[in-house]
């Protein structure tokens, strides 16, 4: 159990503005990581970061035995966390002077996917890079030999990224030893840490916990304050400081940041393609588009119904090569494509494995499941779209958890974007608990998620013949094929891929993801919707987001240019076409609002007792 003890109020109201032009400089960053910041554009920290990178800098040097080196830090999704550790990680390792040999590396950063470690060891790799200075880092995977481990490990390196089962086997085939991990640990991270237990790396951790050194100073990243997360603070941290950003409640935990503009459309099951077919072709929603099914086999009709438009997507799910799901994910990120359809990991896994277990079970039964989905895949939980500008619930998911990390994929870094969820009759229910679990968040406000306004019934009349047509011509047996000649292509790309990322790793072109699938090749009729098709207010709307996707930017050089959401909320038509969107979409952000109220940052020192 967790008392508070000590706690820290940040002075907030009146510092607002002036503490959104803080720099890292005044965080006390060591300026080879802010000219590699700057080489990357990124000149002011984000919220966490102004409070997490001083604090675990600090924390770093208290003395070897000491408690109060730990830190919890929860914020929102797309708040910028992995800068926030990997920041004054890397510092503290900069000014590493032991000359004493190591047989391990300094610092473990754990993560639960395979895809959040290649994020991460990305991100630190490139920093290290940007500084030039002599540090290695690497990643682990569970498909690796204890050759390879041995290889990879050998150095040893400084950093290692990794999720705690790929360490849990270093330490039980000897491949690591435990008093090297001991002699050398400085720092442990572990990041989306709601999320490590429920992927099943409890028994990892709990075996781990025991060769972690006092000394070590461990932080937790999280986006909410699950059970999960406080388990493993008490499993591995020692009287944390924790620290809470504003916007992150007790919910229900988890909350989506206000500059998304949450929008639901209610259709019958039947209607879904039409609707989404309105909503891409007539160009109602703004580029780039995550779209969400909770079955594969949806995943795939939409990609084939789409087709028949002239409408290129990829889909990504955990059926795939992890080389291939790696590669959509940079291509996705590069701008090589506008429409993702993705398939939720814990929706894939339960419906297609037919039981509702957890991630636990279905991790230890996994070499009994019938289709080998990979069970470290994530991909909603962390992982960094970038510049995904709407977010398509096609299927409802099964849970407000589930919405908040789904919708989290917008809106990242603080800028703005939208998510339009099409709930059926069926879907109801669960779209009524979302609402009312996020509702009760600090607005209070039910109609958080808004009627959406620009798609009228005309618009969605006019094109339910072809859509229709189309639909029907898109069938069980045309889906099956096409998933089975998409995995084929995969695992040859993944080939492909594996040999020539080794030599030209940051090239993008190699291969195409958003190929057609379909047999038959699209009716040009079906390519562009004939004007007689479109009535006004739809010809209208789709103008105004055209105009407003040009003038809003989008980007942090526009913040940093003066477009203050203010001002863009005046050009965003979501935001002046409805009366119904939300009150405060814009107000969050990096603002915070004043002392003792619910937003105050708090920094709590608690005690483990
Ligand atoms: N100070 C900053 N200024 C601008 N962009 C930033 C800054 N810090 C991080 N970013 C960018 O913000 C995006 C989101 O960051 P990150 O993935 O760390 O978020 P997160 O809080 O870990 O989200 P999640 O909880 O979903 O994992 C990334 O693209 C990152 O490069």
């Amino acid at each position: 159990m967790a008392n508070a003890t000590d706690s820290l109020l940040y002075e907030t109201k009146d510092r607002e503005e002036q503490e959104e032009d803080q720099t890292f400089e005044e965080l006390g960053l060591d300026p080879r990581l802010i000219r590699a910041l700057t080489k990357k554009n990124i000149e002011n920290p984000t919220p966490i970061q102004r409070v997490a990178i001083p604090l675990i800098l600090v924390c770093s040097h208290f003395s070897l035995f000491s408690e109060g080196k730990d830190v919890v830090a929860r914020a929102k999704t797309g708040s910028g966390k992995t800068f926030a550790y990997l920041l004054p990680l890397l510092q503290k390792l900069f000014s590493n002077s032991s000359s004493k040999k190591r047989l391990a590396p300094n610092a473990f950063i754990f993560v639960p996917t395979r895809e959040l470690c290649q994020q991460v060891y990305s991100e630190a790799l490139s920093l290290i890079e940007l500084c030039r200075v002599q540090m290695k880092v690497v990643q682990l995977t569970s498909t690796m030999s204890a050759s390879d481990l041995r290889t990879t490990l050998a150095g040893p390196p400084e950093i290692l990224v990794s999720t705690p089962a790929c360490i849990q086997t270093c330490l039980s085939k000897g491949i690591l030893q435990p008093t090297s991990v001991q002699d050398s640990l400085s720092i442990l991270v572990l990041d989306e840490a709601d999320l490590l237990l429920s992927y099943g790396y409890e028994d990892d951790l709990k075996a781990l916990t025991a060769h972690v050194p006092r000394g070590c100073q461990c932080l937790l990243m999280s986006a909410t304050s699950s059970a999960d997360v406080e388990k493993l603070k008490n499993l591995i941290l020692h009287n944390p400081y924790i620290l809470t950003l504003p916007e992150v409640g007790d919910v229900k935990d988890e909350i989506i940041p206000k500059n998304v503009q949450q929008f639901w459309i209610s259709c019958g099951a039947r209607d879904k393609l039409v609707h989404i077919l309105a909503l891409l072709k007539l160009e109602l929603v703004q580029k780039r588009v995550l779209i969400f099914t909770n079955t594969i086999d949806m995943g795939f009709r939409l990609k084939l119904f789409f087709e028949q438009f002239g409408i290129k997507s990829a889909v990504l799910n955990a059926e795939l090569p992890q080389n291939s799901r790696l590669h959509i994910l940079e291509e996705f990120n590069a701008g090589l494509f506008d429409y993702l359809i993705a398939t939720d990991d814990s929706h894939s896994k339960e419906k297609e494995q037919g039981d509702g277990d957890s991630h636990v079970e279905r991790r230890k039964g996994r070499k009994h499941a019938k289709k080998k989905l990979d069970s470290e895949f994530g991909v909603v939980r962390g992982i960094d779209f970038k510049n995904v500008h709407t977010v398509i619930n096609f299927d409802m998911p099964q849970s407000a958890a589930g919405y908040v990390h789904r919708i989290g994929r917008t809106g990242r870094a603080y800028k703005t974007g939208a998510s339009v969820s099409l709930v059926s009759p069926d879907e109801m229910e669960i779209f009524e608990e979302i609402r009312s679990i996020l509702g009760e968040n600090e607005n209070k406000d039910s109609n958080f998620i808004a009627p959406f306004p620009l798609l009228t019934k005309n618009a969605v009349e006019s094109l339910r013949y072809r859509a229709e047509d189309v639909a029907r011509s898109v069938t069980k047996i045309a889906v099956r094929e096409s998933r089975a000649q998409d995995l084929r292509n995969e695992i040859l790309n993944s080939e492909k891929l594996k040999a020539h990322f080794q030599d030209n790793p940051k090239d993008l072109d190699l291969l195409k993801h958003d190929k057609a699938l379909s047999k038959k090749a699209p009716a040009p009729h079906l390519r562009d919707v004939p004007e007689y098709l479109l009535d006004p207010t739809t010809q209208e709307a789709s103008k105004i987001v055209k105009l407003a996707r040009a003038a809003m930017g989008n980007t942090n050089s526009a913040r940093r240019k003066g477009l203050k959401g203010k001002l863009r909320k005046n050009r965003d038509p979501l935001k002046t076409f409805s009366a119904e969107a939300p009150k405060n979409a814009f107000k969050g952000g990096m603002k915070r609002k004043g002392k003792g109220g619910s937003d105050s940052y708090k920094s709590k020192k608690k005690q483990s007792v």
